[in-house]
């Protein structure tokens, strides 16, 4: 026998064991049922955008529980409230970790980010901190007139260019932008998006450049993070782009905090979130590092802005498919905010219609369909099958909140189902746009907020259609927050509360 033909065998032989091996362990094992896999790579071929989409239909014939193998990392789907309700109940402490991706490592500081690190005293401490600087009501009331203030500066634009008849606007960078301004207003009282000096600044260049690398790379997904060993080669230079990217942010980022230390005293940043931790910084040093600083600015601009602008985009456009529930939100705001003044954050509370609104935007179209990825951080069990350690663990939350078992018409735009507490006390398990237990989003009331004051002020002070007859296309695009795939265009015309509210009053 030649030697190519002894190397031939032997590899065959190695395969053929490899997949004997496999399926003895798998059956053996009672892992959540699970399609074909190929050798080596899994069930990676399978994953195709939008993963939600994808990975319902495989739930429709593996189950409400199933499970993939992608290279080396075992990734478990659960999309049905029971299965939820037992992740976050008694597996949610065992669920509370994240899986590592390699982006982590180099834009994540190493993993140890609110939003990436493991759970455990860090964690906890990051959580407490955050929600005490950021989150707090008391952090909230402070930063309301930067909210305020940035939406106000929307409605103008929006008037200068439609006080005099219907004219057509894009509304995605509008949102966009009104969420960064507002998160590095309340974190380091800088606007980078808007007036033309933030758009000439080099800092502000720098900011958006970089800003625009992050969400572009985070959306690419790597397959070095499922095959390591292609991580040893970095092929298609994604590691190199990284770390690069990585240092960008740290040298961004480590400018604002100088900048505070320098200016300390200066009334534009006396409330801002680096402010108040570099006094922490000043009792405990030790603790309260540049990089723990450092690492909570990035994540609350990953988590807190897209998220935010998206919804009010999907918002937006389920308004101008049905205009008779805009006339009906138009209506809840008369009656109960009246005409002589603009909605404020706290008259959300009382504009149930509105809420409504919010609700059923976030049913349909969550801008975490797949909420974010937990790991367990040992063998646990969800519906009687067994979860390894380090398994990856993703919710279908978008598949759960549109389940026609669960919801009476589910695909139907209908805010009614929320009002008087419709629907509101079996759907902690079926709506959960926020994600659920420990790792829940802690941004959820301020998320809220926002939403609920811009879109309240953009109905009071305008008349809004189509750009044509054709209904707004509600197709999905790709990217970790359910962006639409078409960005929204609108028609918009100041009303005649518009008109009064933006000209003379706004707020004080
Ligand atoms: C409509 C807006 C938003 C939606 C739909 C949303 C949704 C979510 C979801 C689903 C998670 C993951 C939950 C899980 O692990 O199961 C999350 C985590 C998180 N969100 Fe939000 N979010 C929004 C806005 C915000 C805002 C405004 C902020 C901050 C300013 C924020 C900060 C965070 C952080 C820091 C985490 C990570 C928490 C952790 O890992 O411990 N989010 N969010």
């Amino acid at each position: 026998m030649k030697i190519e033909e002894i190397l031939i065998y032997s590899l065959l032989w190695a395969l053929i064991l490899w997949v004997a091996t496999k399926v003895i362990t798998s059956t053996h094992k009672n892992h959540p049922p699970s399609p074909l896999a190929l050798p080596i790579l899994g069930h990676l071929h399978l994953l195709k955008e939008p993963l939600h989409r994808t990975l319902f239909t495989l739930s429709q014939k593996h189950g409400h529980i199933f499970s993939l193998k992608l290279g080396s990392r075992f990734l478990v789907v659960v999309s049905s409230p029971s299965s939820v309700q037992e992740c976050f109940t008694k597996n949610d402490i065992v669920l509370a970790n994240r899986p590592r991706f390699i982006m982590g490592k180099y834009v994540g500081y190493n993993y140890t980010t609110l939003g990436l690190g493991p759970y455990g005293d860090h964690w906890r401490n990051l959580r407490r901190l955050s929600t005490i600087e950021i989150f707090s009501s008391t952090r909230l009331n402070m930063s309301l007139d930067i909210r305020r203030d940035e939406v106000s500066r929307l409605l103008r634009r929006l008037y200068q260019v439609s006080a005099d008849g219907f004219a057509k606007v894009e509304l995605k960078s509008v949102f966009s932008e009104l969420t960064f301004n507002i998160i590095m207003r309340m974190m380091a009282g800088k606007r980078y998006y808007g007036d033309e000096a933030t758009q000439n600044s080099d800092e502000g260049r720098r900011f958006r450049k970089m800003i625009k690398e992050l969400f572009e790379l985070a959306v690419s997904s790597y397959p070095g993070d499922f095959l390591p060993i292609l991580q040893l080669v970095d092929y298609d230079g994604y590691i190199k782009r990284i770390k690069d990217l990585g240092s960008k942010t740290d040298e961004l980022m480590q400018g604002m905090i100088h900048e505070h230390r320098s200016n300390k005293g200066d009334l534009n940043i006396k409330n801002t979130m680096i402010t108040h931790l570099l006094s922490m910084q000043e009792s405990q040093p030790e603790y309260y590092t540049d990089e723990i600083i450092k690492g909570l600015i990035q994540v609350i601009l990953n988590a807190g802005t897209d998220t935010t602008a998206i919804t009010l985009e999907w918002a937006m456009s389920n308004l101008l498919n049905n205009p008779h529930v805009l006339e009906k939100a138009r209506a809840e705001l008369d009656k109960l905010v009246g005409q002589e003044k603009l909605v404020e954050e706290a008259d959300v509370a009382k504009l149930p219609y509105l809420q409504s609104i919010i609700s059923e935007t976030l049913r349909l179209y969550p801008a975490a369909p797949l909420l974010v990825p937990h790991s367990a951080s040992e063998i646990c069990s969800i519906g009687g099958y067994e979860i390894p350690k380090d398994a990856i663990v993703m919710v279908n939350a978008w598949a759960i909140q549109r389940d026609p078992k669960l919801w009476d018409d589910a695909l139907s735009f209908k805010p009614e189902r929320f009002e008087e507490g419709k629907e509101m006390s079996d759907q902690i398990y079926k709506l959960m746009p926020f994600g659920l237990g420990r790792r829940a989003c802690p941004g959820m009331v301020l998320a809220q907020h926002v939403l609920g004051l811009t879109l309240g002020a953009l109905i009071q002070c305008f008349e809004w259609e189509r750009v044509s007859e054709k209904k707004i296309d509600m197709t999905e695009g790709q990217g970790l927050t359910m962006p639409k795939v078409q960005p929204l265009e609108a028609m918009c015309k100041a009303s005649q509360l518009g008109k009064k509210l933006v000209s003379e009053v706004v707020w004080d």
